[in-house]
């Protein structure tokens, strides 16, 4: 198998997220979780992309896990590899994007990297350096209280400058308005002037075509899904790859029970969980309990089993800011964090034990661990169910397939839950 595009995805529904991208913008691709084993099968494809866990580890494991993962892709053929991030450019002062970024860039021969999270079809937006989430600056947004990494500042090349040894530049809206070549001509100067990196402005989808065109010239470039749309659209302007329709062995139904699983405390997930209450059974799991070791795992798998045989099911660790922090203030921020998403996790295995074959899981952390756990090798990507979320089918699990929805905490309209499960069969 020869990839014309490789990538690196920091967390998995970011994965799934970018995958339904370039998907969706004509380019077969394959979701990997974490670097495949040789014996695992993978079909024929342009774009892989390799999901890891490292969005919110420490930075030297981030970038030991990311350059192995670089590696595997180069050794693939892939010309150009992009380090999936938020594009809520969710991370924290000691890491990782910048870390990462400038590791990549090391060991590929590239001197500065095209940086930007702007995503339009979900909102995403960069302008002079500054992150819009729905038209509010970030720092404004929910993201102000998400539960890892609260985001507290828009100026995105000061964000990358503190997480970054080399300095940071900006490519503003103008200079991408006048094309690809006024973009190149601002990254040597920015390159001559000792930036690694360069924040590039983009509110429109055309916007993300100019920055696809420049940076499918690099080595390596740091972005979102928006991103992606443009790596796609210049692969395929370059005859490089030619369109794929990408007709869906994905969608083929497997049976079985259907659960949701969340652990995102992202403002639309909370609203998402309260919508599902009114056609679904809904468990909000007492997360004080749960981490002072009462047995709310096995009584949560029991409450399931009484109801499953019925219809779907939720089970949610979401909470609001305030339920968050008082548990942070006892237990740490990622000593908690990583608790719940353990128990998630584990309600989530139970599950799959019990007979579920249809698994929606909202959050980015809480589906690494939940795929972890189920020990999942890769994904087909199917049809979109909302901006950024596919519908995904395992590959690798030994004829016994599973149907799985990764979405991201902020993905997806309110009535997404009922959605996804209308189109898991
Ligand atoms: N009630 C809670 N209190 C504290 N932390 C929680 C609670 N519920 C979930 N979490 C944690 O919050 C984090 C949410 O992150 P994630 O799953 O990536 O969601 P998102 O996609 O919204 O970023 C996870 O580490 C999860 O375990
Ligand atoms: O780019 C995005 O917004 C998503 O693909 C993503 O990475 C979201 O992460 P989580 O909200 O942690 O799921």
């Amino acid at each position: 198998m020869t990839i014309l595009l490789g990538s690196i995805a920091d967390d998995y529904t970011g994965a799934s997220d970018l995958a339904n991208t370039l998907t969706k913008n004509g380019l077969r691709t394959v979701q990997t979780v974490g670097i495949p084993d040789p014996s695992l099968a993978l079909p024929d494809v342009d774009a892989v992309v390799v999901s890891l866990k490292i969005r919110s580890v420490a930075a030297k494991d981030a970038v030991a896990a990311a350059l192995e993962a670089e590696s595997w892709l180069r050794g693939r053929g892939a010309g150009h590899v992009l380090y999936k991030i938020c594009s809520t450019f969710d991370s924290t002062d000691l890491g990782n994007i910048g870390p990462v970024t400038e590791a990549l860039l090391s060991v590929s021969g590239g001197h500065i990297a095209l940086v930007t999270p702007a995503f339009p079809e979900t909102g995403r937006t960069v302008y002079l350096g500054h992150l819009f989430v729905n038209g509010q600056p970030l720092d404004e947004s929910p993201l102000k209280d998400h539960p890892l990494n609260p985001m507290r500042d828009a100026n995105l090349a000061r964000v990358l400058t503190r997480q970054s040894r080399g300095k940071v530049g900006l490519i503003d809206l103008p200079t991408v308005t006048d094309g690809a070549d006024a973009v190149r001509a601002r990254l040597d100067r920015l390159r001559a002037e000792g930036a690694a990196a360069a924040i590039a402005d983009a509110v429109f989808e055309r916007d993300l075509e100019t920055l696809g065109k420049a940076a499918l010239e690099m080595p390596v470039s740091t972005g979102a899904s928006g991103l992606g749309l443009g790596l796609a659209r210049a692969l395929l302007r370059s005859g490089r790859a030619s369109a794929s329709d990408g007709e869906n062995e994905a969608i083929r139904p497997v049976g079985g029970l259907a659960a949701v699983v969340a652990g995102s405390c992202s403002a639309a997930t909370l609203k998402q969980l309260d919508a599902a209450e009114l056609h679904m059974p809904v468990l909000r799991l007492d997360t004080e309990k749960l981490l002072a070791g009462s047995d709310e795992i096995s009584a949560a798998i029991a409450w399931a089993g009484e109801r499953i045989g019925e219809g779907p099911v939720a089970i949610a660790a979401s909470a609001a800011p305030e339920v968050v922090s008082r548990l942070q203030a006892r237990y740490g921020r990622e000593a908690s964090g990583h608790a719940v998403e353990t128990a998630t996790a584990a309600i989530a295995g139970e599950l799959v034990e019990r007979g579920v074959r249809r698994l929606v899981v909202a959050g980015g952390e809480t589906s690494g661990a939940t795929v972890d756990r189920l020990g999942i090798p890769a994904f087909l990507i199917g049809p979109e169910i909302a901006p950024g979320v596919p519908l995904l089918r395992t590959i690798g699990t030994g004829g016994n397939d599973m149907l799985l929805t990764l979405k991201s905490g902020n993905f997806g309209g309110e009535d997404f839950f009922a959605t996804a499960l209308s189109m898991m069969r």
